[in-house]
């Protein structure tokens, strides 16, 4: 963003005072300029009309001296509001093509049923990502491999794993493409996403007895924990989160979002998509594996990272 819009700036003029105060509190909020962009377009706006609307209004911001002082002319206008709340800078994440709501999504080789979609958290229900034969050949292919899952120790800067009473359930990785029903999701789940299969990590198989879950947290590494730089060096952060359900519990077993109060019932076949541009809470990507009350819960996870990872 340059600094040649002023106050006196006269599309200023046709943007309303709530939607001034919107689009500030989005940028103070950490809501990247192109989500912003994406609502105002979502509700009419054109989108040159919008973009320079969005920068007067926040030039204008910054001019009146609520934000930041002269830096605007060396750093963009959603940096200097991030670095002023010591957020991290939010990048790009991999996504569904959502925009002109499809019932259906090309995943290659099958057509998969989006059921649901929220924009923060970025969250996305799909229905149809494995057949249950699939599903029944993964559980099988896991099985004699499952060990007492184990959660990162982040006081180790080796990054060393550890048994944790937030995560009782029991899992195992496999390799990338280590078999052919394992590489024909992880082919999927990059082209729905439209991420470089390379930034996948293995596909990770977790089993949930009775009483067993997988308390609320997120999927990022925090920043600034010993065990983070390791982490980051295999292929920088994660970005996002495929979970694909292998089976249905009798009761419980859900994913939970405790920020949008939102919890999703795991069934065969279905997958819940989440996204986090930055590694920071405002991402609001906190989530959970509810207890499973009755039956057992087996469902794989997918990480993405934001380059390769090794
Ligand atoms: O079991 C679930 O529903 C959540 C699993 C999870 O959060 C994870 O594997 O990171
Ligand atoms: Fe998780």
């Amino acid at each position: 963003m340059t600094k040649n819009s002023s106050a006196s700036n006269p599309l200023l003029a046709s943007v309303t005072p709530e939607l001034r105060a919107w689009i500030v509190s989005q940028a103070q909020a950490g809501v990247s300029a192109p989500k912003v962009l994406k609502a105002m377009l979502d509700v009419g706006w054109k989108e040159d009309v919008a973009l320079a609307a969005m920068e007067a209004v926040l030039t204008e911001h910054l001019q009146a001296g609520a934000a930041v002082e002269s830096k605007a002319s060396t750093v963009t206008v959603g940096q200097a509001n991030d670095a002023q709340q010591g957020l991290p800078p939010a990048v790009a994440v991999p996504d569904l093509a959502l925009d002109d709501l499809p019932g259906w999504l090309d995943a290659g080789d099958r057509q998969v049923r989006v059921l649901m979609h929220m924009r923060l958290p970025r969250v996305v229900v799909l229905d149809g990502l494995l057949t249950p034969q699939e599903c029944e050949a993964i559980i099988a292919l896991a099985r004699p491999r499952m060990k007492r899952s184990l959660t990162i120790n982040s006081k180790s800067a080796e990054g060393g794993d550890e048994v944790n009473d937030d995560r009782t359930s029991e899992g195992m990785f496999f390799e990338r493409g280590e078999h052919p029903v394992v590489a024909a999701l992880e082919r999927r789940i990059a082209y729905l996403l439209n991420w470089p299969l390379e930034n996948g990590e293995g596909l990770q198989v977790l089993r949930y007895g009775p009483g067993a879950e997988y308390k609320p947290h997120y999927d990022y590494f925090e920043p600034g924990l010993p065990s983070t730089p390791a982490l980051l060096r295999r292929g920088g952060q994660r970005v996002g989160t495929m979970l694909v359900y292998l089976n249905t519990p009798d009761n419980g077993g859900g994913t939970i979002f405790p920020n949008a109060n939102l919890e999703i019932a795991a069934q065969q076949g279905m997958a819940v998509f989440f996204s986090y541009d930055r590694p920071h809470p405002v991402s609001q990507s906190l989530h959970g594996g509810s207890p499973v009350i009755k039956g057992e819960k087996w469902v794989a996870t997918k990480w993405l990272r934001e380059r390769e990872f090794v």
